[in-house]
């Protein structure tokens, strides 16, 4: 009896859609270069405003083809504003509800296309994007910006925010939950993504960080001629220090802190005596301290290698919000973390660097505390005159981040494996 086997496609066409945070977007492009260097066909998602964090990744793959739809308008959010970073984390909700209008138009352009993707990547904020799977008839692939811990707990139950009644269902009674990414690595938390597999109830799990590590603009100081002055004197400043010697200090792209904690801050770096560089978002009071001082949020953009100034071997520890970004740069440069988690899963992340594996300390938590400056001057100081065991174990786990993306290891193959099931799927 002749049986009619769908061939393997060894390029098949899937939908990459990011969600347009810093934390979120950089991370998905990382992981879009590595499907293109695979061979996939990839048409990727963004709004007119999001096109240009793009360029790296389209000028290394001229085949990728830039789906661009105009952003939606919304009430909270001002005309011409398309990106978190413009808004703080108060416009997350504003944002995704407004991305939710692309539903209608996505599913015309499905029905147009004359060979359109048979998987959709999608960011874990754009959840509808399910529900368009489902109605296609293809698989979707949920990219969690985050660890294995943020997508146990948002598989447990998933929220459709932008649909009639928010609804909100447990994970096995969706249809069509196919697979996921996440952007961590087999020695950072093996057990908890075992343990998303057995939830999930297969293999298609696919751990494939530290992705900062292998994205398709990783230059280095070597070629720098695009480096602005901020990093030039930046990366000057460091080049005078002793090794270890500094703390850099960075919230992420989302916190603006408040006045009262951005003076506990200053005057707790001044009281610790340690050199330091702070980046802090504009808008907030920038005060110039004991250090190098401040420096825009956005300095180490430029660059293309995000760790660029935790790198550099004066660096030697990490005063952090515990952004899942941030800890994984901690992590690739080998250095101590100095955990303050202000909300979402930083309270996680920091849980897991801290308890789990031993590479940091917690100094203070919560999005509206204010730090005593005595004590966090005291912790800083402290912290950085650490010897012994968390350093060791900070530079251990920079080595087998470093090994799970080598050739072979770890994120490679779930990369590979991830090519090989999609291929089955035919189309
Ligand atoms: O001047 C700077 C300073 C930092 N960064 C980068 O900005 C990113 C910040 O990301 P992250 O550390 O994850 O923080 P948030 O921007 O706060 O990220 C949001 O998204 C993350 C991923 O889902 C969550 O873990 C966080 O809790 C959430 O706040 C990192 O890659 C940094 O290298 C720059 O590009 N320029």
């Amino acid at each position: 009896m002749a049986t009619t086997a769908t061939r393997p496609n060894p390029h098949p066409h899937i939908l990459v859609f990011p969600y347009p945070a810093q934390g979120h977007m950089l991370a998905l492009l990382n992981l879009t270069h590595q499907l293109a260097l695979r061979g996939l066909t990839i048409t990727i998602l963004v709004t007119p405003k999001n096109l240009p964090f793009l360029s790296p990744l389209l000028s290394s793959h001229p085949p990728i083809t830039p789906l661009v739809f105009p952003f939606p308008s919304h009430p909270l959010i001002p005309p011409g504003v398309e990106h978190v970073k413009d808004l703080g984390n108060s416009g997350n909700l504003p944002i995704m509800v407004a991305l939710g209008k692309l539903h209608d138009p996505l599913v015309e352009w499905f029905d147009s296309h004359s060979e359109p993707p048979v998987a959709i990547v999608s960011d874990f904020f754009i959840g509808w994007t399910q529900c368009l799977a489902t109605r296609l008839q293809i698989p979707r692939l949920t990219f969690y910006s985050s660890g294995a811990f943020v997508a146990l707990k948002s598989l447990s139950e998933i929220e459709f925010g932008n649909l009639p009644g928010s609804p909100a269902f447990k994970q096995e009674h969706l249809p069509s939950f196919w697979g996921c990414f996440i952007n961590s690595f087999e020695d950072l938390e093996a057990e908890y993504v075992q343990w998303l597999k057995t939830h999930v109830g297969h293999n298609r799990v696919f751990s494939v960080g530290p992705l900062s590590l292998i994205g398709p603009d990783v230059s280095d100081r070597g070629n720098s001629g695009s480096v602005s002055e901020m990093n030039d004197q930046v990366l000057t400043w460091l080049d005078r220090c002793p090794d270890g010697s500094v703390v850099y200090v960075c919230f992420g792209s989302q916190k603006l802190l408040r006045k009262e904690q951005m003076e506990a801050l200053a005057n707790g770096l001044e009281k610790s005596a340690t050199r330091f560089i702070w980046v802090v978002k504009s808008g907030t009071t920038q005060q110039q301290v004991e250090g190098f001082g401040v420096v825009p949020y956005g300095f180490e953009q430029r660059t293309a290698g995000q760790g660029l100034v935790l790198n550099h071997k004066a660096v030697g520890g990490f005063l952090s919000h515990c952004g899942w970004n941030s800890i994984l740069e901690g992590i690739v440069s080998g250095v101590m973390i100095l955990a303050g988690p202000m909300e979402a899963d930083q309270f996680l992340n920091a849980r897991l660097l801290v308890d789990n594996i031993g590479v940091g300390v917690r100094e203070c938590e919560g999005a509206d505390s204010v730090p005593d400056s005595d004590e966090l001057g005291r912790a800083i100081a402290e912290f950085m005159t650490e010897g012994g065991g968390m350093k060791a174990k900070a530079k251990d786990l920079k080595e087998k981040a470093l090994a799970a993306v080598s050739h072979g290891e770890s994120s490679m193959k779930d990369l590979d494996r991830f090519v090989e099931e999609l291929g089955q799927l035919g189309g």
